[in-house]
């Protein structure tokens, strides 16, 4: 039997290949089943190692088996002086990506589908009782074709049971010291600086901490210079990262990142950390950068930002603050775009048809400057086109607010609510965009006073980074709590004004909430309002 270094060219009934990587611990090998063909990764190490991490693995992948963005594992065992895994064959690894892109960050897109993906892969480990405890960009593999776009989690030479499989409680804390187990980059502050005992949150936090640096140039500010080789550097290193404060960790990122990284670190020893509510939360930053509503990650990135994010100053907010409000309308005064512009909708739309013609001509026109799409042409039945900077959904919600702001009697609108909540039921996210912000806010509008101008309900995502985020959102039973009290009580309003304040109230309420999901109770009150409109003419 020939060798090559030190490994037999055959183990278990697989013949080794290519060297896909090595580790600390041992080496994984491209290979074949001897009968079958079927190619697999072959994880090898030295029965004797110091660190049998391959007989720990072992333990653990029965219990993962079957989740999404786990390997399988289709063999294991030890023959002669080597401990064996045959897993899944994947892809390249996320360092790997991102090294080859030869970029500075990765985009927003896919670092937000890398967030989806982990918290949900994350999600699984925790539900079968299990940690990871080594998040890294190296352990998040992107799966081969027709699996490309999802991410495995690999390397569970770290991971623990955290519950106890037979009296199914929770491991206990202690303060005890204890060996650090993880990485220097993305083990939390508090397992890797405090010598705390891991658990669910640290999970978390580490895959915030990889997030962030993905975001950031040269990454995070200790992993610059590079593996700690000495023990003063590897204190040096533990002393920033202890330091380092989300705010500027992630200055000039969009506010989720932040607040992310507060809420890993605020959760308890054992507190079940909200995995929805995340997943929503960087899927509707996705949506609202204008990125398609999917959770795939494609690599290389299809499409470049509508809006670039900048590590350099703060996110534009999407709703202008008011003495922006007050700048953009003086604008449009000095525009010259002849009669008054507000208050009159046939002159906003002659306006805005003025605006585009006027940019058409303009061939030295800035690309900065203002891009006028026309989403509310009449004659353009096919709403399945949207504009280059629009999604179909949003594309969608946008000619039906369009429409919603003309109609001029209770039953058009009622139609339109029926159309509106039949649109968003046809996606598989229930999260109110800011385009669907939009519908509610001319509802509201519509319904309050068609002749006022009315600022919108919803309010940014950038949020002010000081506040805890338990100030500004309205816990999850609140939420509910209303709009089941608006879907018992719509059918019972007596006047369009009385409607009003429900949807004003159903607006402010999801907007405040997290994920700002429209629940069964929020689309049953809709469906009310649509009833009630029917009826009170
Ligand atoms: N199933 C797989 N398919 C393809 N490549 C893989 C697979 N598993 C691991 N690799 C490659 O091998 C590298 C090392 O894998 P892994 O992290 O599981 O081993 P390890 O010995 O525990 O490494 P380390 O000591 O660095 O944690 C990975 O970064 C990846 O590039």
């Amino acid at each position: 039997m020939s060798e090559f270094g030190g490994i037999p060219r055959y183990i278990g009934n697989y013949y080794l290949g290519e060297n896909l990587g090595s580790g600390y611990s041992g080496s994984i090998f491209r290979a074949t089943h001897i009968h079958t063909g079927e190619l697999v990764a072959l994880k090898v190490q030295h029965v004797n190692h110091e660190c049998p991490t391959n007989r720990y693995e072992r333990h653990l992948y029965p219990s993962l088996q079957g989740g999404e963005g786990m390997p399988t594992l289709w063999a294991c065992g030890v023959e002669g002086a080597w401990d064996y895994l045959a897993i899944d064959l994947l892809g390249a690894s996320l360092d790997n990506l991102y090294r080859k892109s030869g970029k500075d960050t990765m985009d927003l897109s896919s670092v937000c589908a890398i967030a989806m993906q982990l918290i949900t892969r994350l999600e699984f480990m925790h539900s079968r009782g299990i940690l990871h405890r080594d998040i890294q960009l190296g352990n998040c593999v992107v799966g081969l074709p027709p699996n490309e776009k999802t991410i495995y989690m690999i390397d569970f030479g770290f991971s623990k049971r955290y519950i106890d499989p037979y009296t199914h409680t929770h491991i206990p804390d202690s303060r005890a010291k204890r060996d650090f187990i993880g990485n220097y980059w993305f083990s939390s502050v508090g397992v890797h600086c405090r010598g705390k005992v891991p658990s669910r949150r640290d999970d978390l936090e580490a895959a915030a901490l990889m997030l962030i640096h993905l975001l950031t140039p040269r990454g995070l500010p200790w992993t610059r210079n590079g593996v700690p080789k000495t023990d003063e550097a590897h204190d040096r290193l533990i002393k920033e990262k202890k330091a380092a404060r989300p705010e500027d960790l992630c200055r000039g990122l969009p506010s989720e990142f932040e607040e992310f990284l507060r809420y890993c670190r605020r959760l308890q020893f054992q507190e079940c950390p909200d995995y929805e509510r995340w997943r929503e939360e960087f899927r509707a930053l996705a949506v609202e950068e204008g990125f398609p509503e999917c959770d795939d990650f494609i690599w290389p990135p299809e499409r470049t930002q509508t809006k670039p994010h900048s590590k350099t100053g703060p996110r534009r907010s999407h709703a202008p603050a008011p003495e922006e409000m007050e700048r953009i309308l003086n604008d449009l005064t000095n525009m010259d775009l002849g009669d008054p512009v507000l208050g009159d909708r046939e002159t906003v739309d002659e306006a805005v048809r003025k605006a585009r013609d006027a940019a058409k001509d303009d061939s030295s026109k800035d690309s900065r400057s203002v891009e006028v799409i026309d989403i509310t042409s009449d004659s353009d039945d096919d709403d399945t086109i949207p504009p280059p900077h629009l999604t179909p959904k949003a594309y969608k919600l946008t000619k039906l607010t369009k429409r919603a702001s003309e109609a001029s009697d209770n039953i058009a609108l009622s139609e339109l609510v029926v159309e509106f909540v039949d649109l968003l039921k046809s996606y598989t996210s229930r999260t109110l965009t800011k385009e669907g912000f939009a519908f509610i806010d001319t509802l509201y509008k519509q319904l309050a006073d068609p002749s006022v101008f009315v600022l919108p309900l919803r309010t940014s995502r950038q949020r002010s980074s000081d506040k805890s985020l338990q100030q500004e959102k309205e816990p999850a039973h609140v939420k509910l709590g209303v709009v089941a009290r608006l879907r018992r009580e719509v059918l019972g309003a007596h006047s369009n004004k009385a409607l009003a304040k429900m949807v004003e109230d159903f607006g402010s309420v999801t907007n405040k909430s997290t994920g700002r999901t429209v629940t069964k109770d929020g689309f049953a009150f809709l469906e009310g309002v649509a009833q009630r409109l029917a009826v009170l003419q």
